[in-house]
């Protein structure tokens, strides 16, 4: 997969397939379009072009909004799209200039001019350019003179990609992992960098690398005790342009993911922390990728540091379990 942070880098390909969204969560509803986008280019020899925005749409529209809560980061997203097999890849500012084009500018300008679209994949409650103005009948009016063709994805797909985002959030926010990665296909992750904390951990026998979540608009399951797949990295970088290679992690470590406020240890703040199973290294300043696979338990006040550590030992007990560890 090409990575193009602008869509001014982009040259127009012969015969580009194309659809256009934000895809948060690239998840199974997603996962259908983009296989349809797929034949779509076989059958055409075509190649895949998704053309999505960050930073979100809403938060041009509207700064101040902290309501937005997202499956994927942005390297999450960029990894499940290569994985889904897209050829190009677009990540454009959703500038204020590129949204106050006329519904026929964008589709001559970026359409077409950009990106050279042959066959664009869009779902019948698309809608685009100045005030949101543009649907698919303006798309369907201009197919012909530009000779490309639309595919409109049918109602009850999309409503099935509506319950599918829904269902996730909603799962996630009452720490159903089980539910919420049958609908994303693949389990749900948290990627952040390992700060310093209290220093309590070590000294309880169980010590936490605690993360700080790289994406400010993320969304973080319930409080409680998960047991995680994780990938140590010595660092992800910025989404780099050009050709997409996926990070190595230098580490692979099973482990009990905890999110909660410590209320055993009058914790104020919400803290995300991971122990590690069969391991003991230093990882201050390492990226690490957390995948939830299992809720365990919600969080929990414990009559002093005693009682908490007998629960913890009784969570390693039964992650192990699930681990055959
Ligand atoms: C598997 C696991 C379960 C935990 N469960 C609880 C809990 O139920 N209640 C709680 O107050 N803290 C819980 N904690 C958090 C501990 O209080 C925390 O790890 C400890 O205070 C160390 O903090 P530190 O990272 O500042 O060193 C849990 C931690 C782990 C790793
Ligand atoms: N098994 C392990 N799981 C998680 N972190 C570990 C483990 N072994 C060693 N560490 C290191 O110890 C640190 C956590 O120790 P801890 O006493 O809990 O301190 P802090 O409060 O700073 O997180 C981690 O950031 C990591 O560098």
């Amino acid at each position: 997969m090409k990575i193009y942070r602008n869509l001014e880098d982009f040259t127009p390909l012969e015969n580009a397939v194309v659809t256009i969204g934000t895809f948060d969560g690239v998840h199974i509803g997603h996962q259908k379009i983009l296989s349809h986008l797929k034949e779509s280019a076989k059958k055409i020899n075509g190649e895949t072009v998704l053309l999505t925005f960050y930073p979100h749409p809403r938060l041009i529209i509207n700064p101040d909004d902290d309501t937005l809560r997202l499956i994927n980061d942005i390297d999450e997203k960029v990894r499940q799209l290569a994985l889904a097999g897209i050829d190009h890849l677009i990540i454009t500012p959703f500038s204020r200039d590129f949204s106050n084009q006329t519904p026929e500018e964008y589709i001559s300008n970026v359409l077409v001019g950009k990106l050279g679209t042959k066959k664009i994949v869009i779902g019948y409650d698309h809608h685009f350019a100045k005030d949101r103005k543009g649907s698919l009948a303006d798309l369907q009016e201009y197919a012909e003179i530009f000779d490309y063709t639309v595919d409109q994805i049918p109602e009850q797909d999309i409503n099935d990609i509506a319950v599918s985002s829904t269902r996730i959030r909603e799962s996630l926010i009452k720490g159903d992992i089980k539910t919420a990665n049958l609908y994303l296909g693949y389990p749900f992750e948290l990627t952040g960098n390992v700060v310093r904390g209290d220093q309590i951990g070590r000294t309880i026998g169980f010590p936490t690398a605690n993360l700080s979540i790289r994406e400010k608009h993320k969304l973080i399951p319930a409080y409680g005790i998960y047991a995680v797949e994780v990938a140590i990295y010595d660092r992800i970088n910025e989404v780099e342009t050009g050709e997409y290679c996926p990070p190595e992690p230098i580490q692979l470590a099973k482990g009990m993911g905890y999110i909660g406020t410590r209320p055993t240890v009058d914790g104020m703040n919400r803290t995300i922390e991971i122990s590690l199973l069969d391991f003991d290294q230093d990882i201050y300043g390492k990226t690490l990728s957390v995948k939830f696979t299992h809720f365990i338990r919600h969080d929990e006040r414990f009559d002093g540091l005693e009682p908490l550590m007998k629960q913890i030992r009784a969570d390693e007990a039964e992650i192990r379990k699930i681990y055959n560890l």
